[in-house]
């Protein structure tokens, strides 16, 4: 009797404990470290700000007119990197032109577009004081490595020419196109772009490096909004401290052989988690031809085009 009461106690305690770690799993998110934010208020509209006082730049939060009169004073020159290798060289005539109707008309930019094919470049008319270099680079033959050198290169770059050439700099991702203006209300010292597939997914879910080995690495505790790697921005110094740290810690992860999930934009969304951005674009700022709009989009501006990834990309 007494061996049984015994036996009987252990199971009720095993069972117990197994019951805790089932309810701890199951509702993680007890241990959030503060409520995440929402991206859309309760009628369906993008909010104004994010929690940190960072507004949120959408149709309706600026006057065109007046906040252009506003930069014209500051005589800014926005400098632009784009990546275009292998394949996606395809893509830079689209860019381009649609950029020249609808991106920074009438301020002063500078295109740096990095290929590895310098003689696809197509020759694009461009606005009063557009300007473009192009910079050769040596070919890749994996997209992820591709992509994710961006950092490197834009740290490069901004040590090298930025940092005397420009005030403001943005890496735009090359398989889009423009559709509306783009203008002086997206500056900020620290600008990201929230994601058009994930700003109304809870951010337990949001596509983040959840492998501790990985630098890039958020806990499911953790996170606000998901960005798009395709949209990066802000002072030349501030995106220059965001380049070179992200290219470290992509650094650390290559030597230690691991990938993100999601290369630099893995990496991109652990910096923001801890440096926020000072300014977010709604995602009009970076649509997806795929997606069809939704009501609390009033205009897409910036759009990623339709591309058959297994054409395109050097390796699957
Ligand atoms: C909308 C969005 O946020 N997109 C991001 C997403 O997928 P995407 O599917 O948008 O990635 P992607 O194939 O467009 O690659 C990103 C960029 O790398 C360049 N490229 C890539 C392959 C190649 O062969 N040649 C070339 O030039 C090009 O500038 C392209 O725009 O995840 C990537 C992760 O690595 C990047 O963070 C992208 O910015
Ligand atoms: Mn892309």
């Amino acid at each position: 009797m007494k061996v049984n009461l015994y036996l009987f106690f252990r199971a009720l305690t095993g069972l117990s404990l197994i019951g805790l770690v089932y309810l701890g799993i199951t509702f993680h998110w007890i241990k959030l470290l503060y409520k995440p934010p929402n991206v859309l208020d309760s009628e369906g509209n993008f909010l104004p700000m994010a929690p940190w006082s960072a507004p949120i730049v959408r149709e309706g939060s600026f006057d065109p007119k007046l906040i252009d009169e506003i930069y014209k004073k500051k005589n800014i020159t926005i400098a632009t990197t784009v990546f275009a290798l292998g394949k996606y060289t395809q893509f830079l005539k689209d860019f381009l032109e649609s950029a020249e109707q609808n991106y920074f008309v009438g301020f002063r930019v500078h295109y740096y577009v990095f290929t590895d094919l310098p003689e696809q470049v197509p020759t694009v008319k461009l606005g009063g004081d557009h300007h473009l270099t192009v910079l050769k680079v040596a070919t890749s033959n994996r997209w992820q490595e591709i992509s994710l050198r961006r950092m490197e290169r834009m740290e490069k770059l901004i040590e090298n020419r930025l940092l005397n050439e420009a005030d403001y700099v943005f890496s735009l991702d090359v398989d889009s196109k423009f559709y509306g203006r783009w203008g002086v209300e997206s500056l900020g010292s620290l600008v990201g772009a929230i994601h058009p597939w994930y700003y109304k997914t809870h951010n337990e879910w949001f596509p983040y490096e959840r492998r501790p080995e990985s630098q890039a690495y958020i806990p499911y505790s953790e996170g606000d909004y998901y960005y798009g790697g395709a949209v990066i921005g802000g002072l030349v110094k501030d995106v220059y401290q965001l380049a070179k740290t992200c290219r470290e810690q992509l650094d650390i992860d290559a030597a230690n052989s691991i990938e993100a999930a999601w290369q630099e934009e893995s990496h991109l969304n652990k910096y923001f988690l801890y440096n926020k951005p000072s300014k977010l674009l709604s995602p009009e700022y970076l649509w997806d031809d795929r997606k069809s709009k939704t009501p609390e989009i009033k205009i897409i501006r910036f759009s990623q085009v339709y591309k058959n990834y297994h054409e395109i990309r050097p390796n699957p």
